[in-house]
């Protein structure tokens, strides 16, 4: 014998009722006896609590909602029946509508909806939807009875929520079932008293429904057929990545639906679990699909937790007082007079000093717990032994439930190094010494953003995502999309990541979507859907998305979106960067961007401002981090500058040279500040702060490499002209330096503090004089890399080098976060 049970979802629709025949017809197939439970056509049963409201309130449109009740019940049978076999079931549910009108007229005319006559209301609903779908299943050839659970189920008065008589109960359903060879199609939520009063089994109704009947029958097993994928790890309304857990222990199960998940409300199966009966949860709406199994024994696990359940919207009451330290029943007396005012406590933390307890309630608990409790400790509060009772709102709880976490160390390490990692600020924490559930009060607004954290570094198997941030789509920008895109299925394969572009900003629009801007057609994608772009906008929309694990790119060489670094960090969004102007602007301004990277816990990374994508800012952590001490940097750090010197000749005129740098995506957005040494400047600038020595950007000594006309053209264009009609002097350079058998370099040092660039002539000799195309070279003399440098080489300057470095970096930011 199995129990089968439809919820109201499951019999909401003809289309729906369709799948039920069919899971009926293969079930018969297999040969199985079946008992079959239903729910009351979705949204019925409060539109009947409606009703019966507005009837006793005398507000006759209420005979309207009933109409519209009706007609879909009847709209059902006529697409559900072939017309030959209708009136049968016609008239027994016309007869069930007359029937409830007589009901509500009489609410009308006394203008009373009692408890009891509220469990009469109701009822209709699972006795008109469990007769039409026997009448369904008949019509189909399938031999079904209707069963009204009122003769089976015996319960006391105790109406809404009505106490079972199992001893009777039992034998009814026993004797009932007794040589029946139709299959009985089971009213839920319904039962009856001894002296014939309807009344109902409250909060999770049907399951309670199947669960006595499974009990009574011994049945192998008992379905519960809703309309989601069973258990799932976490709302997958909020967690996207949420899956199926397959099977359940009766204990998780009853724990994440204490902290709000909704599939199953499990007091209701405790008569099938006393008799070990297992519980399928599945979906009719994907049959085929295997759901989760609840049963007594704890599976094996591939992961720490099970799942992770939510309640959106608690209060926490927080009493506080040196008078309560020692004193004996204050705790005691807390909670009786909590629960002799029905208010129901959901949480309770209580720190060792007993200086203060805490606990979650409902909001709406909230002023009348405040009230209660004043009275309760009118005593203490006058004799100042309790300071305060004070109350927060706009609070969620987080709980993280599995069995598993018993046997192992470090889940609440992880689970609190997470919710710190993503600035989740932790208000209240409870952990049972069952160590089956640990429960964190958060803020609600960061509760989607902790929820989807937590689910990821639970469930590692899972796709992990980055959420990224992208302002300037130039060269640089553009190249880190294509990368992003070519290198995606890979990352989600091998590395279990997945970059999702969530905002795209160029200097003319703008995009945020929270589902994912393609790597491929973003273009298409923030011409088509774009809004004019606003900085301020852009960086207000990304705190208020809230998402986990957020990275904000700057891929800008301006100098405006510098200001919002520090309030992006603050926001705990970690930044990656290949814009210089951030780091070498004052070092206030440098020293608070890594204060406020380390103070919120995020990332700071920008190894492309020096070298683009040499390993240079990340070799001198290294060797700093490590205790080695810097002597002196000596180094080519233009890309451009040093195409420019290694081409520009008799054949190539300086001003065609720089022309072809521009082409090759070596130079800056401006390459005025490439020339005009101040890139440099800045690179040297940002080093030396790197090693240790704090300069300000007046300290540099530049010598310049142009002419003054070159050095003051107001345009691009003017400065090229400037370049052309200086041809010239940029021959003699060349000359001078060919007569020493020398070539051009410029060159940036530190040493003893002191930081300089200046055009230099180097011999064949010198470490520096071989180097070809765009490359930079640094060389780092330190107390460890003494008598032999440190040297890196290579380009230093370029699209794809450079945005593989960005992208290298914001995937860093990934496992930082794990
Ligand atoms: N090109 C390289 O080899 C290289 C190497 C290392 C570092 N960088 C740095 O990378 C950054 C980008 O360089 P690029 O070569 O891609 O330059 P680019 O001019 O091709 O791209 C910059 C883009 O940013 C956009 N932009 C500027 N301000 C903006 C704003 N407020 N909002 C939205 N978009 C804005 C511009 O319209 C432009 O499309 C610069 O800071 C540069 O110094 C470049
Ligand atoms: N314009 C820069 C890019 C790399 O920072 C250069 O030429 O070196
Ligand atoms: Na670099």
């Amino acid at each position: 014998m199995k129990v089968l049970k439809f919820g109201g979802t499951s019999v909401a629709s003809a289309e729906n009722i369709r799948n039920i025949v069919s899971i009926v017809e293969k079930n018969i197939k297999q040969g199985e006896h079946l008992a079959l439970v239903f729910s009351a056509m979705g949204g019925v049963t409060n539109k009947l609590l409606e009703i019966g409201r507005m009837a006793a309130a005398g507000n006759d449109s209420y005979k309207e909602l009933l109409d519209a009740i009706e007609a879909k019940h009847f709209a059902l049978i006529k697409s559900l029946i072939p017309v030959q076999s209708q009136s049968n079931i016609l008239a027994l549910t016309k007869s069930g509508f007359n029937d409830l009108s007589d009901l509500l007229r009489g609410v009308s005319l006394i203008r009373e909806f009692s408890k009891r006559t509220s469990d009469l209301t109701v009822s209709f609903g699972e006795r008109l939807s469990t007769r039409i779908i026997a009448a369904v299943l008949t019509s189909s050839g399938i031999s079904a009875d209707f069963c009204d659970a009122r003769t089976l189920i015996r319960t006391d008065h105790h109406f809404g929520m009505a106490n079972v008589d199992f001893n009777v109960t039992n034998a009814n359903i026993q004797e009932y079932f007794e040589n029946r060879n139709a299959i009985q199609c089971v009213t839920g939520f319904i039962g009856q008293t001894e002296d014939g009063i309807t009344t109902t089994l409250g909060r999770g109704g049907s399951d309670y429904t199947a669960s006595i009947l499974g009990a009574a029958l011994q049945a192998s097993v008992i379905e519960i057929w809703t309309d989601v994928d069973g258990m799932m790890t976490a709302d997958p309304r909020k967690v996207p990545n949420a899956f199926t857990i397959p099977d359940i222990s009766y204990a998780e199960a009853m724990e994440l639906s204490h902290f709000g998940a909704k599939v199953i409300y499990p007091p209701s199966l405790q008569p099938a679990f006393t008799r070990n009966i297992p519980i399928k949860i599945l979906n009719t709406f994907n049959p085929s699909f295997e759901g989760t199994l609840v049963s007594r024994s704890t599976p094996a696990r591939a992961f720490d937790i099970t799942g992770i359940s939510s309640i959106d919207d608690i209060a926490l009451v927080d009493i506080q007082g040196s008078g309560m330290i020692g004193v004996a029943g204050v705790s005691s007396r807390l909670f009786t007079a909590l629960s002799q005012n029905s208010i129901s406590v959901i949480l309770i933390s209580q720190a060792s000093s007993e200086h203060s307890i805490c606990f979650a309630i409902n909001p709406e608990d909230a002023q009348r717990a405040q009230v209660v409790l004043e009275r309760a400790f009118e005593k203490e509060i006058a004799a100042a032994q309790i300071d305060s009772i004070s109350i927060q709102k706009n609070l969620s709880i987080i709980a993280i439930v599995g069995e598993g976490m018993r046997r192992s160390t470090g889940i609440s390490g992880k689970l609190f190094s997470v919710l710190g990692k993503n600035g989740v600020n932790v208000v209240a924490t409870a952990q049972g010494s069952s160590e089956l559930n640990i429960s964190v009060v958060i803020s609600k607004n960061d509760l989607s953003k902790a929820l989807n954290a937590i689910h990821g570094v639970f469930f590692q198997s899972e796709t992990r995502s980055l959420n990224v941030f992208i302002v300037g789509a130039g060269l640089i920008g553009s190249t880190l999309l294509n990368q992003i895109a070519s290198q995606a299925a890979y990352l989600k394969e091998e590395r279990l990541l997945e970059i999702n572009v969530i905002g795209l900003s160029n200097t003319r629009k703008m995009l945020l979507d929270t589902n994912g801007i393609s790597p491929v057609t973003w273009r298409d994608s923030l011409e088509a859907n774009g809004v004019k772009t606003s900085l301020p906008a852009f960086v207000q929309r990304i705190q208020e998305l809230n998402l986990p694990n957020s990275v904000f790119v700057d891929c800008t060489s301006d100098k405006e979106i510098v200001q919002y670094y520090p309030m992006l960090l603050k926001s705990h969004i970690s930044i990656v960067t290949p814009n210089k102007v951030a780091n070498s602007g004052t070092y206030a301004d440098y020293k608070l961007l890594r204060e406020s990277a380390l103070k919120y816990g995020v990332k700071f990374l920008y190894e492309t401002n020096v070298g683009a994508g040499l390993p240079i800012i990340s070799t001198i952590d290294g060797l700093i981090t490590s205790g080695d001490k810097f002597l002196k940097i000596e180094a080519i750090l233009s890309g451009t500058l040093s195409y420019i010197f290694n081409s520009f000749g008799p054949d190539l005129p300086f001003a065609d040279a720089v022309r072809d740098a521009k082409a090759k995506g070596y130079t800056e957005p401006d390459p005025r500040d490439d020339l005009s040494g101040l890139d440099v400047a800045r690179k040297i600038l940002i080093l030396a702060r790197e090693v240790g020595v704090p300069l300000e950007p007046e300290a540099i000594k530049i010598a310049p490499l142009l002419p003054d006309n070159c050095l003051q053209a107001p345009s691009v264009d003017e400065f090229f002209r400037q370049l052309e009609i200086s041809d010239d002097y940029f021959a003699n350079l060349l000359a001078d330096a060919a007569k020493s058998d020398g070539r051009l370099r410029y060159i940036a040092s530190l040493e003893n503090g002191n930081a300089s660039v200046q055009l230099r002539v180097v011999d064949r000799q010198h470490p520096f004089y071989n180097l070809s195309g765009s490359d930079n070279i640094i060389s780092f003399t330190t107390e460890r890399y003494k008598d032999t440098p440190l040297v890196i080489k290579g380009p230093g300057a370029g699209a794809e080098v450079t945005a593989t470095r960005v992208f290298a970096d914001i995937i860093s930011v990934s496992s930082f976060l794990e």
